[in-house]
Protein backbone atom coordinates (compact mmCIF):
# COMPACT_ATOMS: atom_id res chain seq x y z
CA UNK A 1 0.00 0.00 0.00
CA UNK A 2 1.21 3.63 -0.56
CA UNK A 3 1.86 6.19 1.73
CA UNK A 4 -1.38 7.77 0.12
CA UNK A 5 -3.13 5.17 0.13
CA UNK A 6 -2.90 4.93 3.96
CA UNK A 7 -3.26 8.87 3.97
CA UNK A 8 -6.51 8.37 2.28
CA UNK A 9 -7.64 5.72 4.66
CA UNK A 10 -6.71 7.60 7.85
CA UNK A 11 -8.34 10.36 6.23
CA UNK A 12 -11.79 8.70 5.98
CA UNK A 13 -11.56 7.41 9.33
CA UNK A 14 -11.50 11.03 10.67
CA UNK A 15 -14.42 12.11 8.66
CA UNK A 16 -16.42 9.07 9.85
CA UNK A 17 -15.16 9.68 13.86
CA UNK A 18 -15.92 13.71 13.10
CA UNK A 19 -19.81 12.51 11.53
CA UNK A 20 -20.69 10.48 14.58
CA UNK A 21 -19.66 13.29 16.29
CA UNK A 22 -22.13 15.57 15.04
CA UNK A 23 -24.68 12.68 15.20
CA UNK A 24 -24.31 12.36 19.11
CA UNK A 25 -27.30 10.91 20.44
CA UNK A 26 -29.07 12.79 23.44
CA UNK A 27 -28.56 11.02 26.59
CA UNK A 28 -31.70 10.66 28.73
CA UNK A 29 -32.03 11.69 32.20
CA UNK A 30 -34.62 9.84 34.46
CA UNK A 31 -36.89 13.21 33.88
CA UNK A 32 -37.01 12.79 30.21
CA UNK A 33 -39.78 10.80 28.56
CA UNK A 34 -39.58 9.75 24.84
CA UNK A 35 -42.40 10.02 22.42
CA UNK A 36 -44.59 7.09 22.32
CA UNK A 37 -43.90 4.56 20.07
CA UNK A 38 -45.84 4.25 17.13
CA UNK A 39 -46.42 0.87 14.71
CA UNK A 40 -46.08 0.68 11.25
CA UNK A 41 -48.42 -1.30 8.75
CA UNK A 42 -45.51 -1.92 5.85
CA UNK A 43 -42.06 -1.84 5.35
CA UNK A 44 -40.42 1.08 3.23
CA UNK A 45 -38.46 -0.30 0.15
CA UNK A 46 -34.99 1.16 1.83
CA UNK A 47 -36.25 -1.04 4.45
CA UNK A 48 -36.64 -4.33 2.43
CA UNK A 49 -33.06 -3.14 0.47
CA UNK A 50 -31.81 -3.13 3.95
CA UNK A 51 -32.67 -6.46 5.74
CA UNK A 52 -32.97 -7.79 2.12
CA UNK A 53 -30.51 -10.84 2.95
CA UNK A 54 -32.43 -11.46 6.13
CA UNK A 55 -36.12 -10.84 4.71
CA UNK A 56 -35.13 -13.92 2.03
CA UNK A 57 -34.04 -15.95 5.14
CA UNK A 58 -36.19 -19.31 5.18
CA UNK A 59 -38.83 -19.07 7.84
CA UNK A 60 -38.36 -15.43 8.66
CA UNK A 61 -39.62 -13.37 5.30
CA UNK A 62 -41.72 -9.96 5.51
CA UNK A 63 -44.02 -10.75 7.71
CA UNK A 64 -41.03 -11.47 10.40
CA UNK A 65 -39.33 -8.38 9.39
CA UNK A 66 -42.35 -6.03 10.05
CA UNK A 67 -43.32 -7.85 13.33
CA UNK A 68 -39.40 -7.02 14.83
CA UNK A 69 -40.11 -3.36 13.23
CA UNK A 70 -43.33 -3.12 15.06
CA UNK A 71 -41.15 -4.46 18.27
CA UNK A 72 -39.03 -2.74 20.96
CA UNK A 73 -36.34 -3.85 23.13
CA UNK A 74 -34.84 -2.56 25.88
CA UNK A 75 -31.52 -3.41 26.92
CA UNK A 76 -30.30 -2.58 30.18
CA UNK A 77 -25.63 -2.50 30.56
CA UNK A 78 -23.94 -1.28 27.51
CA UNK A 79 -20.99 -3.55 28.43
CA UNK A 80 -19.38 -6.62 27.61
CA UNK A 81 -22.91 -8.30 26.93
CA UNK A 82 -24.83 -5.07 25.95
CA UNK A 83 -22.05 -4.91 22.68
CA UNK A 84 -23.35 -7.71 20.85
CA UNK A 85 -26.81 -7.52 21.97
CA UNK A 86 -27.31 -3.56 21.08
CA UNK A 87 -25.58 -3.77 17.89
CA UNK A 88 -27.15 -6.59 16.39
CA UNK A 89 -30.29 -5.30 17.21
CA UNK A 90 -29.99 -2.12 16.06
CA UNK A 91 -28.49 -3.60 13.14
CA UNK A 92 -31.62 -5.96 12.35
CA UNK A 93 -34.27 -3.13 12.03
CA UNK A 94 -36.32 -3.75 15.37
CA UNK A 95 -38.70 -0.87 16.26
CA UNK A 96 -37.47 1.37 18.90
CA UNK A 97 -34.15 0.02 21.36
CA UNK A 98 -33.68 1.36 24.59
CA UNK A 99 -30.45 1.30 26.06
CA UNK A 100 -29.44 1.68 29.58
CA UNK A 101 -25.90 2.51 31.61
CA UNK A 102 -24.68 4.77 33.88
CA UNK A 103 -20.89 3.81 33.10
CA UNK A 104 -18.47 5.72 30.66
CA UNK A 105 -16.20 3.94 28.58
CA UNK A 106 -13.01 2.90 30.37
CA UNK A 107 -9.60 1.47 28.39
CA UNK A 108 -10.07 -1.64 30.26
CA UNK A 109 -13.51 -2.21 28.76
CA UNK A 110 -12.61 -2.34 25.47
CA UNK A 111 -10.90 -6.33 24.80
CA UNK A 112 -14.57 -7.16 25.20
CA UNK A 113 -17.07 -4.24 24.73
CA UNK A 114 -16.44 -3.88 21.40
CA UNK A 115 -19.47 -1.00 20.54
CA UNK A 116 -17.10 1.55 22.02
CA UNK A 117 -13.97 2.84 20.83
CA UNK A 118 -10.75 3.63 22.10
CA UNK A 119 -11.64 8.15 21.15
CA UNK A 120 -14.78 7.38 23.06
CA UNK A 121 -13.68 6.81 26.78
CA UNK A 122 -15.16 8.88 29.63
CA UNK A 123 -18.29 8.99 27.52
CA UNK A 124 -21.39 6.91 28.62
CA UNK A 125 -21.90 3.97 27.23
CA UNK A 126 -25.44 4.08 26.25
CA UNK A 127 -24.50 7.32 24.51
CA UNK A 128 -21.17 5.54 22.87
CA UNK A 129 -23.52 2.53 21.69
CA UNK A 130 -26.01 4.39 19.98
CA UNK A 131 -23.55 6.46 18.70
CA UNK A 132 -22.59 3.13 16.74
CA UNK A 133 -25.63 1.80 15.74
CA UNK A 134 -26.60 5.17 14.23
CA UNK A 135 -23.40 4.70 12.40
CA UNK A 136 -24.02 1.49 11.09
CA UNK A 137 -27.88 2.29 10.49
CA UNK A 138 -28.73 5.78 10.66
CA UNK A 139 -32.40 5.74 10.98
CA UNK A 140 -32.05 3.43 13.80
CA UNK A 141 -34.77 4.42 16.83
CA UNK A 142 -32.33 4.61 19.28
CA UNK A 143 -32.85 5.82 22.87
CA UNK A 144 -29.63 6.37 25.43
CA UNK A 145 -30.54 6.16 29.25
CA UNK A 146 -27.68 7.60 30.61
CA UNK A 147 -28.73 6.76 34.70
CA UNK A 148 -28.75 3.44 37.17
CA UNK A 149 -31.84 1.51 36.82
CA UNK A 150 -33.41 1.05 40.14
CA UNK A 151 -36.19 0.69 42.02
CA UNK A 152 -37.28 4.21 41.57
CA UNK A 153 -37.45 4.16 37.52
CA UNK A 154 -37.14 0.41 36.39
CA UNK A 155 -41.11 -0.19 36.05
CA UNK A 156 -41.63 2.96 34.36
CA UNK A 157 -39.16 2.60 31.80
CA UNK A 158 -39.53 -0.99 31.45
CA UNK A 159 -43.56 -1.51 30.82
CA UNK A 160 -42.33 1.25 27.56
CA UNK A 161 -40.91 -1.58 26.25
CA UNK A 162 -41.95 -5.18 25.03
CA UNK A 163 -38.89 -7.13 25.71
CA UNK A 164 -36.34 -6.76 27.69
CA UNK A 165 -32.66 -7.88 27.98
CA UNK A 166 -30.13 -7.92 30.91
CA UNK A 167 -26.84 -7.28 29.97
CA UNK A 168 -25.48 -6.55 32.88
CA UNK A 169 -23.11 -7.95 35.77
CA UNK A 170 -24.57 -7.79 39.05
CA UNK A 171 -27.21 -9.75 41.01
CA UNK A 172 -29.15 -7.03 42.50
CA UNK A 173 -30.09 -5.73 39.17
CA UNK A 174 -30.63 -9.50 37.90
CA UNK A 175 -33.46 -9.22 40.72
CA UNK A 176 -34.54 -6.17 39.80
CA UNK A 177 -34.93 -6.61 36.42
CA UNK A 178 -36.89 -9.99 36.82
CA UNK A 179 -39.29 -8.55 39.31
CA UNK A 180 -40.43 -5.56 37.43
CA UNK A 181 -40.88 -7.78 34.05
CA UNK A 182 -43.00 -9.81 36.23
CA UNK A 183 -45.02 -6.87 37.44
CA UNK A 184 -44.99 -5.14 34.26
CA UNK A 185 -45.26 -8.42 32.45
CA UNK A 186 -42.93 -8.57 30.21
CA UNK A 187 -40.25 -11.66 29.20
CA UNK A 188 -36.30 -11.09 30.27
CA UNK A 189 -33.88 -12.65 28.49
CA UNK A 190 -31.12 -13.29 30.36
CA UNK A 191 -27.36 -13.48 29.90
CA UNK A 192 -24.34 -14.10 32.24
CA UNK A 193 -20.50 -14.24 31.32
CA UNK A 194 -17.21 -15.17 33.34
CA UNK A 195 -13.94 -15.97 32.59
CA UNK A 196 -14.46 -18.91 29.72
CA UNK A 197 -17.83 -19.17 30.51
CA UNK A 198 -21.61 -18.39 30.23
CA UNK A 199 -25.30 -18.98 30.44
CA UNK A 200 -28.33 -17.66 28.84
CA UNK A 201 -32.29 -18.46 29.77
CA UNK A 202 -35.55 -16.20 29.05
CA UNK A 203 -37.17 -15.62 32.43
CA UNK A 204 -40.89 -14.88 32.72
CA UNK A 205 -41.91 -16.33 29.05
CA UNK A 206 -44.10 -19.37 28.25
CA UNK A 207 -44.56 -20.44 31.73
CA UNK A 208 -40.82 -20.46 32.44
CA UNK A 209 -39.91 -19.33 35.74
CA UNK A 210 -38.32 -16.03 37.09
CA UNK A 211 -35.07 -15.61 38.23
CA UNK A 212 -36.74 -15.27 42.07
CA UNK A 213 -38.34 -18.83 41.61
CA UNK A 214 -34.81 -20.27 41.06
CA UNK A 215 -33.45 -18.13 43.33
CA UNK A 216 -35.60 -17.64 46.17
CA UNK A 217 -32.72 -15.30 48.00
CA UNK A 218 -29.29 -14.33 46.77
CA UNK A 219 -26.47 -15.92 47.07
CA UNK A 220 -23.73 -14.30 49.79
CA UNK A 221 -22.05 -11.65 48.13
CA UNK A 222 -18.75 -13.11 48.71
CA UNK A 223 -19.75 -15.92 46.65
CA UNK A 224 -20.77 -13.81 43.26
CA UNK A 225 -17.94 -14.00 40.79
CA UNK A 226 -16.75 -10.38 39.46
CA UNK A 227 -15.31 -9.46 36.17
CA UNK A 228 -12.25 -7.28 37.96
CA UNK A 229 -11.65 -10.49 40.18
CA UNK A 230 -11.85 -13.49 38.05
CA UNK A 231 -11.10 -12.32 34.68
CA UNK A 232 -12.98 -12.59 31.33
CA UNK A 233 -12.07 -13.73 27.80
CA UNK A 234 -13.34 -11.14 25.62
CA UNK A 235 -14.84 -13.13 22.83
CA UNK A 236 -17.36 -14.99 25.76
CA UNK A 237 -19.62 -11.81 26.75
CA UNK A 238 -19.26 -12.26 22.93
CA UNK A 239 -21.19 -14.84 22.30
CA UNK A 240 -23.43 -14.64 25.22
CA UNK A 241 -24.01 -11.72 23.64
CA UNK A 242 -25.06 -12.47 20.37
CA UNK A 243 -27.41 -14.63 21.77
CA UNK A 244 -29.43 -12.84 23.93
CA UNK A 245 -30.14 -11.07 20.45
CA UNK A 246 -31.19 -13.96 18.90
CA UNK A 247 -33.54 -15.08 22.08
CA UNK A 248 -34.45 -11.49 21.97
CA UNK A 249 -36.02 -11.78 18.33
CA UNK A 250 -37.08 -15.46 18.92
CA UNK A 251 -39.29 -14.12 21.51
CA UNK A 252 -40.49 -11.12 19.22
CA UNK A 253 -41.28 -13.09 16.69
CA UNK A 254 -42.58 -16.25 18.89
CA UNK A 255 -40.72 -18.70 17.56
CA UNK A 256 -39.76 -21.54 19.94
CA UNK A 257 -36.94 -22.55 21.12
CA UNK A 258 -35.97 -21.43 24.29
CA UNK A 259 -39.26 -21.18 25.53
CA UNK A 260 -39.39 -24.99 26.90
CA UNK A 261 -37.97 -23.48 28.66
CA UNK A 262 -34.58 -24.24 29.21
CA UNK A 263 -30.84 -23.05 30.69
CA UNK A 264 -28.19 -22.78 27.72
CA UNK A 265 -24.56 -23.15 29.82
CA UNK A 266 -21.49 -22.13 27.42
CA UNK A 267 -18.29 -23.74 28.29
CA UNK A 268 -15.72 -21.75 26.71
CA UNK A 269 -12.62 -23.77 26.56
CA UNK A 270 -14.81 -27.26 26.67
CA UNK A 271 -16.16 -29.85 24.23
CA UNK A 272 -18.74 -29.84 23.51
CA UNK A 273 -19.13 -26.03 24.26
CA UNK A 274 -23.01 -25.99 24.73
CA UNK A 275 -25.23 -27.75 26.76
CA UNK A 276 -28.96 -27.02 27.65
CA UNK A 277 -30.81 -27.72 30.47
CA UNK A 278 -34.17 -27.93 30.88
CA UNK A 279 -35.44 -25.46 33.53
CA UNK A 280 -38.76 -25.88 36.40
CA UNK A 281 -41.61 -24.12 35.79
CA UNK A 282 -42.86 -20.72 37.31
CA UNK A 283 -43.12 -21.83 41.09
CA UNK A 284 -46.61 -21.46 42.47
CA UNK A 285 -44.98 -19.87 45.52
CA UNK A 286 -42.55 -17.80 44.37
CA UNK A 287 -43.15 -14.84 46.08
CA UNK A 288 -43.12 -12.72 42.96
CA UNK A 289 -44.69 -15.43 40.01
CA UNK A 290 -46.68 -17.31 42.08
CA UNK A 291 -50.29 -17.52 43.20
CA UNK A 292 -50.50 -15.91 46.16
CA UNK A 293 -47.22 -12.94 45.53
CA UNK A 294 -46.20 -11.44 49.03
CA UNK A 295 -44.18 -8.85 46.83
CA UNK A 296 -46.17 -6.56 44.60
CA UNK A 297 -43.71 -3.50 44.30
CA UNK A 298 -40.40 -3.38 43.56
CA UNK A 299 -38.07 -3.21 46.97
CA UNK A 300 -34.43 -2.17 47.83
CA UNK A 301 -32.31 -5.09 45.40
CA UNK A 302 -29.18 -3.60 46.93
CA UNK A 303 -30.06 -4.22 50.86
CA UNK A 304 -31.71 -7.38 49.28
CA UNK A 305 -28.64 -8.45 47.99
CA UNK A 306 -26.14 -6.98 50.90
CA UNK A 307 -24.15 -5.53 47.69
CA UNK A 308 -23.94 -2.65 45.36
CA UNK A 309 -25.72 -2.64 42.36
CA UNK A 310 -22.09 -2.89 40.02
CA UNK A 311 -19.21 -5.26 40.37
CA UNK A 312 -16.89 -2.99 41.95
CA UNK A 313 -14.65 -4.36 44.32
CA UNK A 314 -14.39 -1.94 47.35
CA UNK A 315 -12.12 -1.81 50.44
CA UNK A 316 -13.96 -2.90 53.01
CA UNK A 317 -12.43 -2.44 56.57
CA UNK A 318 -12.38 -5.62 58.84
CA UNK A 319 -9.48 -5.12 60.44
CA UNK A 320 -8.50 -2.60 63.82
CA UNK A 321 -6.41 0.27 62.37
CA UNK A 322 -3.50 -1.03 65.14
CA UNK A 323 -3.87 -4.17 62.73
CA UNK A 324 -2.88 -2.06 58.94
CA UNK A 325 -0.48 -0.20 57.67
CA UNK A 326 -0.50 2.22 54.93
CA UNK A 327 1.90 1.56 51.35
CA UNK A 328 3.85 4.66 52.57
CA UNK A 329 4.57 2.82 56.01
CA UNK A 330 5.69 -0.06 54.37
CA UNK A 331 7.32 1.55 51.66
CA UNK A 332 9.21 3.17 54.29
CA UNK A 333 10.06 -0.50 56.04
CA UNK A 334 11.54 -1.65 52.68
CA UNK A 335 13.66 1.78 52.06
CA UNK A 336 15.17 0.82 55.78
CA UNK A 337 15.59 -2.47 54.88
CA UNK A 338 13.80 -3.56 58.14
CA UNK A 339 13.51 -7.28 57.52
CA UNK A 340 10.29 -8.85 57.30
CA UNK A 341 7.74 -11.22 55.11
CA UNK A 342 5.74 -9.94 52.25
CA UNK A 343 3.25 -12.65 51.86
CA UNK A 344 1.21 -12.12 48.57
CA UNK A 345 -2.52 -13.81 48.92
CA UNK A 346 -3.77 -12.88 45.19
CA UNK A 347 -4.26 -15.88 42.73
CA UNK A 348 -1.11 -17.04 40.84
CA UNK A 349 -2.34 -15.73 37.31
CA UNK A 350 -2.25 -12.47 38.83
CA UNK A 351 1.01 -12.94 41.08
CA UNK A 352 2.65 -13.53 37.76
CA UNK A 353 1.58 -10.13 36.30
CA UNK A 354 3.46 -8.18 38.62
CA UNK A 355 4.71 -8.45 42.19
CA UNK A 356 6.48 -6.26 44.89
CA UNK A 357 10.10 -7.59 45.11
CA UNK A 358 10.92 -9.78 48.01
CA UNK A 359 7.02 -11.19 47.99
CA UNK A 360 6.24 -14.99 48.25
CA UNK A 361 3.05 -16.18 46.94
CA UNK A 362 0.13 -17.88 49.04
CA UNK A 363 -2.89 -17.57 47.15
CA UNK A 364 -6.13 -17.23 49.87
CA UNK A 365 -7.44 -20.39 48.65
CA UNK A 366 -4.15 -22.18 49.85
CA UNK A 367 -3.25 -20.11 53.36
CA UNK A 368 -5.02 -22.24 55.34
CA UNK A 369 -2.63 -25.27 54.58
CA UNK A 370 0.46 -23.41 54.26
CA UNK A 371 -0.15 -21.58 57.72
CA UNK A 372 2.51 -23.62 58.75
CA UNK A 373 4.96 -22.52 55.94
CA UNK A 374 4.89 -18.99 56.50
CA UNK A 375 4.97 -19.24 60.47
CA UNK A 376 8.81 -20.89 59.71
CA UNK A 377 10.00 -18.79 57.07
CA UNK A 378 8.98 -15.67 59.11
CA UNK A 379 11.47 -16.80 62.14
CA UNK A 380 10.91 -13.64 64.28
CA UNK A 381 10.16 -11.13 61.45
CA UNK A 382 6.88 -9.49 61.08
CA UNK A 383 4.89 -10.27 58.68
CA UNK A 384 2.88 -7.77 56.12
CA UNK A 385 0.31 -9.40 53.42
CA UNK A 386 -1.10 -7.90 50.77
CA UNK A 387 -3.15 -8.03 47.58
CA UNK A 388 -4.67 -6.00 44.98
CA UNK A 389 -7.54 -3.77 46.66
CA UNK A 390 -6.83 -4.72 49.92
CA UNK A 391 -9.80 -7.27 51.08
CA UNK A 392 -8.13 -10.79 50.86
CA UNK A 393 -4.76 -9.47 52.99
CA UNK A 394 -7.17 -8.58 55.69
CA UNK A 395 -8.85 -11.91 55.69
CA UNK A 396 -5.63 -13.35 55.44
CA UNK A 397 -4.24 -11.32 58.58
CA UNK A 398 -7.21 -12.64 60.35
CA UNK A 399 -6.54 -16.23 59.79
CA UNK A 400 -2.81 -16.26 60.09
CA UNK A 401 -3.79 -14.34 64.01
CA UNK A 402 -6.15 -17.35 64.50
CA UNK A 403 -3.51 -19.73 63.69
CA UNK A 404 -1.07 -18.06 66.00
CA UNK A 405 0.89 -15.81 63.58
CA UNK A 406 1.31 -12.78 65.53
CA UNK A 407 2.55 -9.44 64.27
CA UNK A 408 1.12 -9.82 60.89
CA UNK A 409 -0.15 -6.82 59.29
CA UNK A 410 -2.56 -6.13 56.51
CA UNK A 411 -1.42 -3.47 54.07
CA UNK A 412 -4.29 -1.13 53.37
CA UNK A 413 -5.63 -0.44 49.36
CA UNK A 414 -3.12 -3.37 48.14
CA UNK A 415 -1.14 -3.23 45.06
CA UNK A 416 -3.93 -0.72 43.67
CA UNK A 417 -2.61 1.92 46.23
CA UNK A 418 0.89 1.20 46.17
CA UNK A 419 1.00 2.19 42.38
CA UNK A 420 -0.93 5.23 43.07
CA UNK A 421 0.60 6.17 45.94
CA UNK A 422 4.44 5.30 46.26
CA UNK A 423 5.24 3.89 42.63
CA UNK A 424 3.43 4.65 39.70
CA UNK A 425 5.54 2.58 37.08
CA UNK A 426 3.70 -0.58 39.15
CA UNK A 427 0.96 -1.77 36.74
CA UNK A 428 -2.56 -1.23 37.42
CA UNK A 429 -4.48 -4.48 35.81
N1 LIG B 1 -28.56 -1.13 37.45
C1 LIG B 1 -27.87 -0.78 36.36
N2 LIG B 1 -28.27 0.28 35.60
C2 LIG B 1 -27.59 0.65 34.50
N3 LIG B 1 -26.49 0.01 34.07
C3 LIG B 1 -26.04 -1.04 34.78
C4 LIG B 1 -26.71 -1.48 35.95
N4 LIG B 1 -26.03 -2.55 36.45
C5 LIG B 1 -24.99 -2.76 35.62
N5 LIG B 1 -24.98 -1.86 34.62
C6 LIG B 1 -24.02 -1.76 33.50
O1 LIG B 1 -23.90 -3.04 32.90
C7 LIG B 1 -22.62 -3.10 32.26
C8 LIG B 1 -22.06 -4.49 32.48
O2 LIG B 1 -20.87 -4.56 31.75
P1 LIG B 1 -19.71 -5.55 32.07
O3 LIG B 1 -20.27 -6.79 32.65
O4 LIG B 1 -18.92 -5.75 30.83
O5 LIG B 1 -18.87 -4.88 33.23
P2 LIG B 1 -18.18 -3.45 33.51
O6 LIG B 1 -18.73 -2.97 34.80
O7 LIG B 1 -18.25 -2.53 32.36
O8 LIG B 1 -16.66 -3.86 33.57
P3 LIG B 1 -15.57 -3.98 34.71
O9 LIG B 1 -16.17 -4.88 35.73
O10 LIG B 1 -14.40 -4.57 34.01
O11 LIG B 1 -15.34 -2.58 35.17
C9 LIG B 1 -21.75 -2.00 32.84
O12 LIG B 1 -21.49 -1.05 31.84
C10 LIG B 1 -22.60 -1.43 33.96
O13 LIG B 1 -22.43 -0.03 34.13
ZN1 LIG C 1 -41.06 -16.55 40.20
Amino acid sequence: MTDLEIENIRLRQRIAELEAKQNVPVAYTTDDTAVPFEKVGKLTNDEIFRFGRQLVTPGFGYDSQLKLRNTTFLVVGAGGLGSPATLYLGAAGVGRLGIVDHDTVDTNNLHRQVIHTDARRGVNKAVSAAMSIKAVYPDADVIPYAYTLDRSNALDLIKQYDIIIDATDNIATRYLLSDAGVLAGKPVVSGSALRNDGQLTVYNYNGGPCFRCLHPVPPPASTVGKCVDNGVLGVVPGVIGTLEALEAIKVALGTPCLDTPSFVIFSGMSNPMFRTMKLRSRKKDCAICGEHPTLTELVDYVQFCNGAADDKTVDEEILLANERISVQQYNDIVQHNEDHLLVDVRPKVQYSICSLPNSINIPIDELEKNLGQIQELREDKDVYVICRLGNDSQIAVRMMQKAGIDRSKDIIGGLLNWSKSVDDTFPIY
